[in-house]
């Protein structure tokens, strides 16, 4: 692919970006890198002054994330979602449960949370242990501090039109839309991979929108077959190299929710980014594009937990 050698100068883009413009700012051929980094950094500027604005009214956003055991990427994760709390304004709590935890201690420690005023989110990081039901923790969280949207309420919420809380993944796909102006009414959007988490709220989300939704599952025949009618791709499978260019439709918004490692330790996607790159018109990397917008919406849902805390 051609790339210009032109200097960044004043141009306000990345390097990155900067290399994908050909000489005369005709179209290089290569899609779009869509910067979630950037678009989840002014979101969670945006909650800092609500957060500021509450704060006033004397209610400081609280937080609560709930770690079982020790999973390193669990961890991370964790780390990083309390980092980025603080820096908003948010008050956030990392309550650390030993693995062997019982499920009903677990519960308890949730009913706790439900009770305390202070709290307005509750997040119980996934996965847990095998020997908890899942399920039957997430039911146990009240549903208006479910800042996940895991909850049946919030999932049936969604489903019927009246969402309180967006599960944040798909939440913050829709952001990226929004800010790329990717006109979803009438638009084909596939979604690859069908979970509770990802797949089926992102369906929600673009149904409403206005958007002709194929949701596809791993027993889809002739994946290619679907994706390739998309205008709005999105993929979330786990599954590294899932979708590659051959797959995609000229022009085509891709979006990547899958967080891979590689056999040399990098981060990849679920699509291959090299030749879809070639072949849609924007695309989000991994990492610095879905995953930075999971911990902004995050922060928004429950920023907004606190606000509605002061309409009762
Ligand atoms: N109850 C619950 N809620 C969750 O939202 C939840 C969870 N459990 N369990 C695990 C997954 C995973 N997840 C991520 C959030 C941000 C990044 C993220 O910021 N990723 C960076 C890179 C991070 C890195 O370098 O490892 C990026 O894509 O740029 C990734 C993954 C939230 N999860
Ligand atoms: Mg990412």
């Amino acid at each position: 692919m051609s790339s210009s050698a032109a200097p960044a100068a004043s141009s306000g883009l990345s390097d990155r970006q900067d290399a994908q413009r050909a000489p005369g700012g005709q179209d290089s051929g290569l899609g779009r890198i869509i910067d979630g980094k950037a678009l989840s950094e002014s979101i969670r500027a945006d909650v800092a002054r609500r957060a500021r604005e509450l704060a006033a009214r004397g209610v400081v956003p609280g937080l609560a994330v709930v770690l079982v055991g020790d999973n390193p990427a669990s961890q991370v994760y964790v780390r990083n979602k309390a980092a980025a709390c603080e820096k908003a304004g948010l008050h956030s709590r990392v309550l650390r449960l030993a693995a062997d935890i019982s499920e009903q201690a677990l519960l308890e420690v949730v009913q706790e949370l439900n009770r305390d005023p202070a709290v307005h989110g509750i997040l119980v990081q996934l996965p847990l242990p095998p020997h908890m039901d899942a399920a039957k923790v997430i039911e146990t969280i009240a549903a208006d501090k479910d800042v996940d949207g895991f909850h049946v309420s919030n999932a049936g919420l969604l489903m019927t039109g009246k969402p309180l809380f967006r599960p944040c993944t798909p939440y913050g796909i829709m952001k990226i839309l929004e800010s790329e102006q990717v006109a979803l009414r009438g638009a084909e959007a596939v979604v690859v991979g069908a979970s509770n988490i990802v797949g089926k709220p992102m369906a929600m989300l673009l149904l409403a929108a206005g958007a002709t939704v194929t949701l596809c599952n791993s027993k889809t025949r002739d994946l290619g077959t679907q994706t390739r009618r998309a205008d709005v791709l999105v993929v979330a499978t786990g599954k590294p190299g899932i979708v590659t260019g051959d797959m995609i439709k000229p022009g085509a918004t891709v979006i990547d929710v899958g967080i891979n490692r590689n056999a040399d330790g990098k981060l990849v996607g679920d699509v291959d980014f090299e030749s879809a790159r070639r072949v849609a018109g924007a695309i989000t990397p991994v990492p610095g594009g879905v995953g930075p917008m999971t911990i902004a919406m995050l922060l928004v849902n429950t920023l907004e937990a606190a606000e509605r805390s002061l309409q009762h």
